[in-house]
C-alpha cells in the first residue's frame, strides 16, 4: 500500500493573517499520493486555519500552495477534491434533503450540466457507504450529530475524489457513527484516496494514520509517525484517556496535543 508518489497537496512557507494577526507563520507541508496525514494541535493553532488557505477560503498572505502539482491559482478541478467542512460552518440555514446535500457534492461531475442516471446512482453508493441510504428523503434538521456528519461525507464522496480534506470529522460524532467513518475512510484509503485531516485525537482512525503533522501558534511542530499508544507516557504535556484504557487508568500524555 505505502507506493507514496507525487505530492497532492504541497504548502511551502505558508503565511496567513486573519483579523490582522498572523496565524501561520510559514507552514511547510507535503501530502502524496494515497498518503493519510493527520493535522493535529491545540485549540487555536491554527489547523482549520491551514486547511482552508489549501481549498482558497483563507487567502495566503505569502508562501505557495500546489495542488496535484498545479499552484492554487491556477488549479480548476476541483472535481477531484472532496472536502468535508467543520459541521458547525455547513449547519443552519434552509433544511434540504439527504439527497439534496449529496447532490450538491455532485455538481462538478454531472455532464452537460444535467443530473442523470449516473448522478442519482452517485449518490445512492454514497449514501450506502456511509450507511444512510435509509434516509435519502428526510430533512437534514431531523439528524442526529454523527448522521448530519455521514451526510457530509456523503457529499464529499460522491463526486469520487482522488484528495480528501476533513475537517474534525469525528468532532460531535457518537461512537456508532465513528465505527462507520472509520469504515468508510477505511475503503477509500484502500482504493488509493489521498487524506488530509484535522484530528483532535487520533480516535478509531488512528490504524489509517501514516503521518501526523502538528501546528503549535501557526508553526509545524512535529511532522512524522503519529504520536502512537506506545512510547505515549514518555512525552510530558497534554493528559488523554486512551479510548481502550481500562477506567480509571492512567491518562496518556502525548505531549504533542496540547
Ligand atoms: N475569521 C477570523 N478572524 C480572526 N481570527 C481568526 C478567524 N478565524 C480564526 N481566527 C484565529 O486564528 C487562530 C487559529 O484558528 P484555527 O481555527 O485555524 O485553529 P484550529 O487549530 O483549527 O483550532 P480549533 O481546534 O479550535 O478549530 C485562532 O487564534 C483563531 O482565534
Amino acid at each position: 500500500m505505502e507506493t507514496h508518489g507525487e505530492p497532492v497537496i504541497s504548502l511551502r512557507g505558508v503565511r496567513a493573517d486573519l483579523g490582522g494577526r498572523p496565524v501561520l507563520r510559514g507552514i511547510d507541508l507535503t501530502v502524496s499520493r494515497g498518503e493519510v496525514v493527520a493535522l493535529l494541535g491545540a485549540n487555536g493553532s491554527g489547523k482549520s486555519t491551514a486547511i482552508r488557505t489549501i481549498i482558497g477560503q483563507v487567502p495566503v498572505a505569502d508562501g505557495a500552495i500546489e495542488l496535484f502539482g498545479t499552484p492554487r491559482r491556477a488549479f480548476r478541478d476541483w472535481a477531484r477534491v472532496g472536502y468535508v467542512p467543520q459541521r458547525t460552518t455547513a449547519a443552519g440555514g434552509v433544511p434540504a434533503t439527504v439527497t439534496e446535500i449529496v447532490s450538491s457534492g455532485r455538481l462538478a461531475r454531472t455532464r452537460f450540466g444535467l443530473f442523470g442516471k449516473g448522478d442519482r446512482d452517485a449518490v445512492r453508493e454514497a449514501l450506502e457507504r456511509v450507511g444512510m441510504a435509509d434516509r435519502a428523503k428526510d430533512s437534514v434538521n431531523a439528524l442526529s450529530g454523527g448522521q448530519h456528519q455521514r451526510v457530509l461525507i456523503a457529499r464529499a464522496l460522491v463526486a469520487r475524489p482522488e484528495l480528501l480534506i476533513m475537517d474534525e470529522p469525528m468532532a460531535g460524532v457518537d461512537l456508532a457513527s465513528q465505527e462507520i467513518l472509520a469504515g468508510t475512510l477505511k475503503t477509500q484509503v484502500e482504493a488509493g484516496t489521498t487524506v488530509l485531516l484535522v484530528l483532535h485525537e487520533l480516535g478509531p482512525l488512528e490504524p489509517l494514520i501514516d503521518r501526523a503533522v502538528v501546528l503549535r501558534d501557526g508553526c509545524v511542530l512535529h511532522d512524522g509517525p503519529p504520536p502512537r499508544a506506545v512510547g505515549q507516557h514518555a512525552l510530558p504535556g497534554h493528559d488523554h484517556v486512551h479510548p481502550h484504557a481500562p477506567a480509571g487508568s492512567e491518562p496518556i500524555r502525548t505531549g504533542l496535543l496540547s
